[in-house]
């Protein structure tokens, strides 16, 4: 069997084009254009590279983009002080507190200081919980990338049974919300669950985001399984692999997400999406 490449370079394209009409309706109608901020602490070189393609994607749809750079030796009232002043100024919409952040600094602190409604990663405990209840909630990007490539290629999940491999506040929780409420049949599985081989192969749907180089293989999968690998492992200077044994698994699966080109490249429209959905809630209180 060969697997139909889940292709998240074409997606994200698709969806850069749809983002932008509606940005371009909703200045139209309201006057106002989506503002997004990035909180970062300075010191780390990959959160460099991710700074910037926020800001390319933001300029590639006409939103406002502005970087809130704080030193490196930041200590978390100045933190807070930041993500309050951008949560309290109304002309933002959306706030990014790029992770990870330095050890002297609480990321659960930052996350708090948020205003929910522009948590744009849906990281705050509000919409973790509006997620969980099936509230309307701003979703976290990486999963609702996922979901949306799911959707793409018309996989349907209702009585599927999905395994998800990890367990993170970020991806692992908020893509097994997803899922559920998409009626799947859902196991969560993690480093401490016995006989992972076993249970990944009981998956018509396995998604992989714990950050481990080639933990999921063909061998284990259920044959026509369906793969999403959220996994970002840089194996070597400028080579990045995911969870998942492509070489194997691709032979096994009937749809497969790439690293990269698979669900990476629909974070950022996600995060496009949500800063737009945030715009539009906003306008409607304002
Ligand atoms: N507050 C916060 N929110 C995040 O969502 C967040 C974060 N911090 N910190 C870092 C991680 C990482 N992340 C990625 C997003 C897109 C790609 C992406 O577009 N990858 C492409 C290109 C990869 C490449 O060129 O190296 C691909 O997979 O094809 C990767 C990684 C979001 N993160």
């Amino acid at each position: 069997m060969t697997a139909l490449l889940l292709d998240g370079r074409v997606l994200a394209k698709e969806l850069k084009a749809q983002i932008s009409q509606q940005a371009a309706e909703f200045k139209a109608r309201t006057g106002y254009v989506p503002q997004l901020v990035v909180v970062q602490v300075a010191g780390n070189a990959a959160s460099d590279w991710y700074v910037r393609s926020i800001r390319r994607s933001c300029e590639g749809v006409g939103f406002g983009f502005a970087l809130h750079l704080l030193p490196e030796t930041c200590d978390q009232t100045t933190l807070e002080a930041a993500i309050q002043q951008a949560s309290n100024d109304p002309s933002i919409h959306g706030i990014i507190i790029q992770m990870p952040l330095p050890s002297q600094l609480s990321a659960d602190g930052a996350v708090a200081a948020l205003n929910p409604q522009k948590d744009v990663d849906g990281l705050h405990p509000t919409n973790a919980g509006r997620l969980a209840q099936g509230l309307p909630a701003l979703v976290p990007n990486t999963p609702a990338g996922g979901m949306a490539l799911l959707d793409r290629y018309q996989i349907s999940l209702a009585g599927k049974h999905a395994v998800v491999v990890g367990r993170s506040n970020v991806v692992g929780k908020p893509l097994a919300q997803l899922l559920l409420a998409r009626h799947a049949t859902l196991t969560i599985c993690h480093s401490r669950t016995a006989n992972l081989a076993e249970v990944i192969g009981q998956g018509d749907i396995v998604a992989a985001a714990v950050g481990k180089a080639g933990l999921v293989t063909g061998a284990m999968l259920k044959p026509g399984a369906v793969v999403l690998d959220f996994g970002i492992n840089e194996v070597a200077e400028g080579q990045v692999v995911g969870d998942v044994d492509w070489e194997s698994a691709s032979k096994v699966a009937s749809a497969i997400t790439p690293v990269p080109g698979g669900t990476g490249p629909v974070t950022n429209m996600m995060l496009l999406q949500n800063t737009l959905q945030a715009a539009q809630w906003l306008a409607e209180q304002a």
